[in-house]
């Protein structure tokens, strides 16, 4: 009896999803003709763990991991569960992974200090589970492109599990593959043919030619797709019946089907996941896939307001009201997801080059305009894989070529200077790239569903628990590429848009009374609740805290130094409980992941006194201070020991917050507070730079002796959750 195959995965952001959803289409295409498996199972990890991990000691099961690291070093949410399960259950006598052949693609980004951690993580955890690993685990670097470890990968995975379960060498997942079936009526298109000369008349090539001259890389038009081999295996996987019939042995009828094909959502797994995040006091129902229609109350320029409509920083804070219902106590350290539909100027632009009207997708049947608006990421900056994946629907082979360029390893110099530095998306690539004509089919093979964005609270519930807000920089800036068009954050943009009537509101009103002015529609977000495990105070507020967040990172640390504020003033102790072991989010954490005094609201309503806290916060110039009131006003107040400000284009005592820290008095107090006082220190922002310094910077201020301690010792702080990281790229 053939047993079942399951490709799991762990995304924070969409890649790995995709990737699993690639192969478990490619293996299930080819089981019509060759019968290995049983049934191939599609689900994110924290699914696995309920509906199938009981199963995996007792029936021989093979499993595919695709999985990426997330945050600094931590599992993307939907994985967290099963690597926590994997993690706790090694010591076990009963092996739960006994009957499991196993393998691990891992995802993640070279420029991390935690390089694929996860995926390292979860290998060797499965071997202790007594897995057997059938090939080694394979890592996929972001920073230098995914694609080539990744079609290695599902290259020679089917073939490994096939020969691991008995049934020979010959098959691969890309050589067995079906040839793509034909929409009813049409013939195949033949590949367009190599081009002929380097001439063109197409403005995308023209622009790439521009750029690889500028980068030394050779002309886009010379490249030679067929050195390339495993990217082929990337290549947009074209509709096959065969392929529409991953199935899902999910357990709970009332969720649907969780199936997740061509880029439409998990419905199930996800809704299951979030269905079970719980606060400590009540369930949220509020998720990705059902998110709440906030009422926006009120928005505000944190910064930037004069600058309006079009200067380039610009930050706002927007409140919104949560629902009696919301069922949500957030703390300080959560965000809100956001999800903003495309908006209707894209749609129409992609509208009229995407051929077909309507796709079937699991028995519906879902219209072009809805397809575009609601479901597929048009707006995302193109990934490479998608690149190659259009490649085969442009008919002028010099556009295709170009593209498949574009989304090489060959190419990828080019792919940052042109792709990412302009945040190309597909409804900019198309007028670049005229012979491009995507089939509706393609679009919805190819690309994710449009992701949520997230933004930090910047408020407390200990204040209001119905109200919540974030802050964000307007995404604003101009293209190097389609005549220097102006491009504007999709969320961010959206909300500028939406909030006009509280950010700039009509002059002809402001003198009436609030009652007398016209009533305008209040503007709605669809929003979700998304719990931070880790960016949490500490429970015990009388540790000290070292908070660094230039620009919008300070957002988390308004709502920690609000939080600690009012928890001081309230003494709601003896009529709340206290909540041990589980996290506000209700995640049930083992003994050495809780790190050491972290909590949640309850912990702080039990407060009296409150410990040092020190805020290091940077900007460009004394304009662009956002919070500037609020973050004197909690001086003065006591709530905040130290703000130490720098600005990095005005004359100051350090350019940047690392020059502050490493001040000798900042940096003997940074020590003091963490090593000797129990402090825990935070640091939010921007990964790429700031992080990165930042960790640098304590390196050498924990390095007393002036060796490598410093090093260790920062290692041995984040080990231990001393020191806490909230950053994105
Ligand atoms: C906020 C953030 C944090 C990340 N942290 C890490 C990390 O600690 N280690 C790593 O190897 N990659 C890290 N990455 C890179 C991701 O693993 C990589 O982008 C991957 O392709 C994402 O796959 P996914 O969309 O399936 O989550 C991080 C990416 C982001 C956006």
């Amino acid at each position: 009896m053939p047993n079942d195959l399951f490709v799991v995965y762990g995304s924070a952001t969409g890649n790995s999803e995709h990737i699993a959803k690639q192969i478990a289409q490619k293996i299930q295409a080819l089981q019509t003709t060759d019968k290995t498996f049983n049934d191939v199972v599609l689900c994110a990890g924290n699914e696995a763990v309920k509906a199938h991990l009981p199963k995996w000691s007792e029936n021989p099961t093979s499993v595919i991991i695709v999985t990426s690291t997330t945050g600094d070093g931590d599992p993307p949410e939907n994985f967290s569960r099963l690597f926590r399960t994997l993690k706790r259950k090694t010591s076990t006598v009963d092996k739960i992974c006994k009957s499991v052949d196993y393998a691990v693609l891992a995802l993640g980004d070279t420029n991390y200090s935690k390089f694929c951690y996860i995926g390292e993580v979860t290998d060797k955890k499965l071997k202790e589970c007594g897995g057997n690993r059938i090939m080694d685990i394979v890592k996929a670097d972001e920073a230098t492109g995914l694609e080539e470890a990744v079609g290695g990968f599902q290259d020679r995975v089917y073939g490994e599990f096939r020969k691991a379960a008995g049934g020979g060498e010959q098959e691969s997942c890309e050589e067995s593959q079906p040839p793509p079936a034909p929409e009813s009526g049409e013939t195949p298109t033949p590949p367009p043919a190599p081009p002929t000369s380097k001439s063109t008349n197409s403005p995308g090539v023209l622009e790439l030619q521009k750029v690889c001259a500028e980068l030394s890389l050779p002309d886009p038009l010379t490249y030679n797709p067929s050195s390339a081999t495993s990217l082929q295996s990337l290549q947009a996987s074209q509709p096959s019946s065969a392929f529409l019939n991953i199935q899902d042995k999910t357990t709970n009828p009332d969720q649907g089907s969780a199936s997740s094909l061509n880029g439409y959502p998990l419905s199930l797994n996800s809704a299951a996941e979030s269905g079970t995040v719980t606060s400590t006091s009540s369930r949220t129902h509020y998720t990705k896939e059902q998110p709440f229609t906030a009422p926006v109350t009120k928005a505000r320029y944190l910064s930037g307001k004069e600058s309006y409509p079009s200067g380039d920083r610009r930050v706002i804070e927007v409140c919104m009201e949560l629902p009696e219902d919301f069922g949500y106590e957030y703390s300080p350290g959560d965000s809100v997801g956001v999800i903003v539909e495309n908006s209707q100027e894209s749609v129409d632009a992609v509208k009229g080059v995407v051929v077909g009207e309507e796709v079937e997708v699991e028995g519906e049947v879902i219209k072009k305009e809805k397809l575009l608006r609601e479901r597929v990421n048009i707006n995302g900056t193109l990934r490479r894989r998608e690149l190659i994946g259009l490649s085969t629907s442009c008919s002028d082979p010099g556009e295709a070529l170009a593209l498949k360029f574009l989304g090489s390893k060959d190419g990828s110099p080019a792919y940052t200077k042109f792709v990412e530095s302009n945040s190309l998306n597909l409804v900019y690539l198309l007028p670049l790239f005229p012979s491009l004509k995507p089939s509706l089919q393609a679009i919805l093979d190819l690309f994710t569903t449009i992701p949520p964005r997230y933004y930090s609270v910047t408020t407390t519930p200990l204040q209001n628990v119905n109200a919540v807000s974030v802050a964000f920089s307007v995404v604003d800036y101009k293209m190097s590429l389609n005549g220097g068009a102006r491009r504007l954050g999709h969320v961010t943009g959206h909300l500028e848009d939406i909030c006009g009537m509280y950010l700039n509101p009509d002059p002809r009103f402001e003198r009436l009374p609030l009652a007398l002015r016209p009533k305008l529609p209040c503007p709605t977000v669809k929003i979700f609740p998304f719990p931070s495990k880790h960016f949490k105070l500490p429970a015990d507020p009388s540790y000290p805290i070292v908070m660094v967040g230039p620009g919008t990172g300070v957002a988390p640390f308004m709502s920690f130094i609000s939080h600690r504020k009012l928890s001081k003033k309230q003494s709601l102790h003896e009529t709340e409980e206290t909540c041990e072991g589980e996290w506000r989010g209700g995640f049930e954490l083992e003994g050495e992941e809780l790190a050491v005094g972290q909590g949640d609201v309850q912990g702080y309503r039990s407060s009296k006194e409150i410990g040092e806290s020190h805020l290091f916060f940077g900007c460009r110039t004394k304009k662009d201070w956002i919070y500037e009131d609020e973050i004197k006003a909690f001086e003065k107040g006591g709530e905040l020991t130290k703000a130490h400000v720098c600005f990095s284009r005005e004359k100051g005592e350090g350019k940047y917050v690392q020059d502050l820290m490493r001040k000798e008095n900042n940096a003997g107090k940074i020590r003091d507070l963490i090593l000797k006082k129990n402090g825990y220190l935070y640091i939010c922002g921007d990964a790429a730079n700031m992080a990165r310094d930042v960790i640098a910077c304590l390196e050498e201020i924990f390095d007393v002796e002036g060796g490598v301690e410093g090093k260790k010792q920062v290692e041995k702080l984040k080990a231990r959750g001393k020191i806490l990281l909230d950053i994105w790229s």
